[in-house]
């Protein structure tokens, strides 16, 4: 029997806005509102400026609020307004330049030594501690030594040397971030790290980058205006904020309103940058203890190969599309290293289903997860050697198991929610893996047709209606029959569905069944599916091992193994599960 599934009332949508919510922040809200207003002043001072901010009028120098002049005039006659107006433009380049540089170099170096990890990371980390113990400014005069009053050297040498703290932020976020299921979802649907890292992890980062980027602009903001005040970093007698407090503090005995006037909207501004920084750091706290963190995934996988014994090119007997063949797995650990797979051995045939059946901890994921080079990195395949349609996947580079992985070996994990990026919708997800398998030529139209005749295929009512909804706007079962669809996007050969019902209901769990058989019917792949449920198994499997502390202890059909098992072990989870006992009608 099969059940169709037809979509529940879709809630709202999961891509957060970093900014929702501080207008209940007054204070926030009312300095964003301030930056925001002087930039726009300033990058419209050709049209709000009431006089050229150049023009002298040598009769109405330091003449005070008028008419005419509404912040007065300076030692020389000119518009004070105007020249703020003006003075902002060289000033807030500056600044925008350092954030810029700042933003692109303290992302890209945390990202790459976050996610890559290994002697990447390693190098980039000792590059940001040398950064970070250089003295920014110091470098910046030095610079400025070089390129005389040029701001834009000035401030992208600032930007450079402060983006060794943003990077090491970025650096701990992405760590967190890459052991998130849908980064594993992305990599065994044979995503690269650059587009993982563009599509799924960049995203969830620009949120955090605000925070310390408005923080950084009011860092940015002083030492450009005191670079201005020493006249270093715009040619007089253009105007700069920092060059006119310079001009401001040399009258200020006879005068101090100017240094007033002109400090305040530099103060202005750079306390407002602070308390935006401030106000959306508060509003992402509030949201992470509102959500309760994010789901981790159990086990962290990351690919970790390590070459198996000599070539054995005669493994697949019999037709087997997979044969496993003497293998070993083994973790590292703080003592000593531990072997959780010994010697195990099987071969799957095209159309079969396999069971992989097991107490808890006896095995049965990392077998799976090693097949697909998705070990966590302390573990390796230390014996013996995985083979997929002719090809000896143990060993292989990580670059050519992303062309096998959503290719030739698709995943479908226990927890379909965690597996999908909540930030895009089902069917840019879907779109996603199927332009990468490069099965669909032709343009848009030609991939939304094949994201629905594959959500129509894992028997999703109103295909285009679930494609534009989010992941949790879909209900358990529908999610994961939306993974289902994902990994049949590159028509695999072998389907390892892990504990593909562990997380639904009983009513749901027989729909997927009854559709994992359906497709194996239709598409002629095998599945090998992974579940401590020997119910699961006689409802569904054609063949099974039973593994018991990493061993195989019996291997059979699955008759076999329920009429005729010969191991203790094996009886005993048969007699554990009553509905067995009782259906199959004895135990040997
Ligand atoms: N990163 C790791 N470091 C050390 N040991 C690990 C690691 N990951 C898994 N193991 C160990 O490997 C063994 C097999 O784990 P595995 O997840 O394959 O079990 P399983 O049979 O799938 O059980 P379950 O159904 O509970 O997931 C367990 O003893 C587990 O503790």
């Amino acid at each position: 029997m099969t059940t169709v599934e037809a979509p529940p009332k879709a809630r709202s949508r999961a891509r957060i806005n970093p900014f929702a919510g501080i207008w209940r922040r007054p204070v926030a809200a009312a300095s964003l509102v301030v930056v925001a207003g002087i930039s726009v002043a300033v990058i419209l001072a050709p049209l709000l400026a009431p006089h050229p901010p150049l023009a002298q009028d040598l009769l109405h120098t330091l003449s005070g609020p008028s008419a005419d002049h509404p912040l007065g005039t300076d030692v020389l006659g000119r518009d004070v307004l105007s020249r703020l107006l003006y003075g902002g433009r060289p000033t807030l380049v500056g600044v925008g330049v350092a954030v810029l540089v700042y933003a692109v170099f303290g992302m890209s170096l945390g990202m790459l030594a976050g996610y890559l990890r290994g002697w990447t990371d390693r190098v980039i980390v000792a590059v940001l501690d040398i950064m970070l113990s250089v003295p920014a400014v110091i470098i910046t005069l030095a610079v400025l030594a070089i390129f005389y009053q040029s701001n834009v050297a000035a401030m992208l040498t600032l930007g450079f040397f402060a983006s060794a703290g943003l990077a090491r932020i970025i650096r701990s976020s992405c760590i967190a971030l890459r052991e998130e299921l849908f980064v594993d979802a992305a990599r065994v649907s044979g995503l690269g790290p650059a587009r993982i890292m563009a599509r799924h992890i960049l995203p969830r980062l620009t949120g955090q980058l605000l925070v310390p980027i408005f923080l950084f602009s009011g860092n940015a903001l002083a030492i450009q205006t005191g670079l201005g005040f020493l006249g270093l970093a715009t040619p007089a007698p253009a105007p700069s904020w920092g060059g006119m407090v310079g001009e401001a503090a040399q009258i200020m005995q006879q005068d101090p309103y100017l240094l007033f006037v002109s400090g305040g909207v530099i103060g202005l501004m750079s306390l407002s940058f602070g308390l935006v920084g401030d106000g959306l750091r508060d509003l992402e706290q509030d949201r992470r203890q509102a959500t309760g963190g994010r789901l981790r995934r159990p086990v962290p996988a990351t690919a970790s190969q390590e070459s198996a014994g000599p070539s054995d090119g005669a493994v697949l007997a019999d037709g087997a599309v997979l044969a496993v063949r003497d293998y070993s797995i083994a973790f590292a650990t703080a003592q000593e290293p531990r072997t959780v797979v010994d010697s195990i051995g099987f071969t799957v045939r095209p159309g079969e289903i396999f069971g992989l059946v097991g107490e808890s901890g006896s095995g049965k994921t990392v077998t799976g997860l090693s097949l697909l080079g998705l070990l966590p990195s302390n573990g390796a395949v230390t014996s013996g050697s995985a083979w997929l349609a002719g090809t000896r996947i143990t060993g292989l580079p990580e670059r050519e198991l992303q062309n096998i992985r959503g290719g030739d070996i698709a995943l479908v994990s226990q927890e379909p929610m965690v597996a999908l990026d909540p930030y895009f919708t089902i069917g840019s997800q879907l779109a996603e893996v199927i332009r990468r398998t490069g099965d669909v030529p032709g343009g848009k139209d030609a991939v939304r047709q094949r994201i629905r005749e594959l959500l129509t295929s894992v028997h999703l009512r109103d295909p285009d209606d679930v494609a534009r909804r989010h992941p949790h706007e879909l209900s358990g079962g529908m999610l994961q029959r939306v993974i289902i669809a994902m990994a049949l996007a590159g028509s695999p050969k072998v389907l390892i569905a892990d504990e593909p019902t562990t997380a639904l209901d009983v009513t749901v769990q027989a729909g997927i069944l009854d559709l994992l058989r359906s497709l194996r019917d239709e598409h002629g792949m095998a599945i090998i599916l992974i579940t401590h449920d020997l119910g699961v198994v006689a409802d569904s499997c054609d063949r099974a091992i039973v593994m018991e502390q990493g061993r195989i202890v019996e291997e059979g059909s699955v008759e076999d193994i329920f009429y005729r098992p010969r191991h203790p072990y094996t009886k005993k989870l048969i007699e554990s599960t009553p509905s067995i006992a009782r259906t199959e009608g004895r135990i040997a």
